[in-house]
């Protein structure tokens, strides 16, 4: 994690109309690897952005570290105006880890009333926290299994609980951690549709994780990721035109391709 020993020196906040997420020069090292390896990117304000590359490429570590959870963060990465981290970002921030964090032995609703009432506690609230926890059930389409235990929800249903609790607090900035992986072809329609409609009402920010690349279509702006690098940072019709490619998925390989040659030119001059 980033260390914030004061918050007296803290730079003012930037305002809102920068960029959501910036980073320069951001390295991670994650036992004896270098996992992130010189990261420069921004996420704009409003938007979907997908972080996408294949399994192990540092897609996890990345969102870590954009949320503060991760060791060993050098570099720049500013999040919200603020340095990734920094504890006024907590309640501005949502988070959807890759395994739903639920408790089994709870209903739905009383999953999200616990989580209600540590972010907004007290009996005066409790109005509020109760149209809260409806709205967040409502919005992951789990209205008819309110009183079902987490326990015996199905996977999918589980990572749906697991979303509403981060979108309880109406986060500014929605860090979601591959949220469709193993739905079913009309719930990753439905939740995207969702992740929509959260940016557009909401002005929110999504970065989203996924190595489906058909899910590529669907975001503002890509991060392409290949073995702890920025592959590209650009939206999906520009990357189509750049590269002369029909699909994204066709895109991502042809920048694939140029990296490894690339790489190999380098080696050969450096011989
Ligand atoms: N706790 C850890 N200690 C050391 N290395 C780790 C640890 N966790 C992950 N790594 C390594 O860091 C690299 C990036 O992992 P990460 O989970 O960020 O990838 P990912 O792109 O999210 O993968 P996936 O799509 O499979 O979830 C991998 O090579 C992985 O082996």
């Amino acid at each position: 994690m980033m260390n914030y020993s004061s918050t007296r020196s803290d730079p003012p906040e930037t305002p809102d109309t920068a960029a959501a997420i910036r980073a320069e020069s951001l390295n991670v090292v994650r036992g004896p690897r270098q996992v992130l390896r010189d990261l420069e990117f921004t996420v704009p304000r409003g938007q979907i952005t997908g972080l996408l590359g294949p399994s192990g490429c540092g897609k996890t570590t990345l969102m870590r570290a954009i949320v503060g959870t991760q060791a060993k963060v050098t570099g720049t990465l500013d999040v919200l105006g603020r340095p990734a981290g920094h504890p006024t970002l907590r309640t501005r921030i949502g988070y959807v880890t890759q395994a739903p964090s639920v408790y089994d032995d709870l209903t739905i609703r009383q999953n999200l009333d616990y989580f209600a009432a540590i972010l907004d506690p007290g009996h005066t609230a409790a109005d509020r926290r109760h149209e809260n926890v409806t709205r967040a059930i409502a919005d992951v389409d789990l209205t008819s299994h309110t009183d079902a235990l987490a326990g015996n929800l199905s996977g999918g249903q589980r990572s749906r609980v697991s979303l509403a609790v981060a979108l309880l607090g109406t986060p500014e900035l929605l860090v979601l951690d591959e949220p469709t992986v193993g739905l079913d072809p009309v719930l990753r329609r439905d939740l995207w549709n969702l992740f929509h409609d959260i940016a557009a009402s909401r002005g929110a920010t999504l970065l989203i994780s996924s190595h489906v690349m058909d899910e590529a279509e669907r975001c503002h702006r890509l991060l392409l990721m290949r073995e702890g690098q920025i592959l590209a940072d650009d939206t999906p019709d520009a990357l189509r035109t750049r590269t002369g490619s029909e699909t994204v998925e066709a895109a991502f390989l042809h920048l694939v391709d140029e990296a490894v040659a690339a790489a190999a030119r380098a080696k050969e001059t450096t011989r």
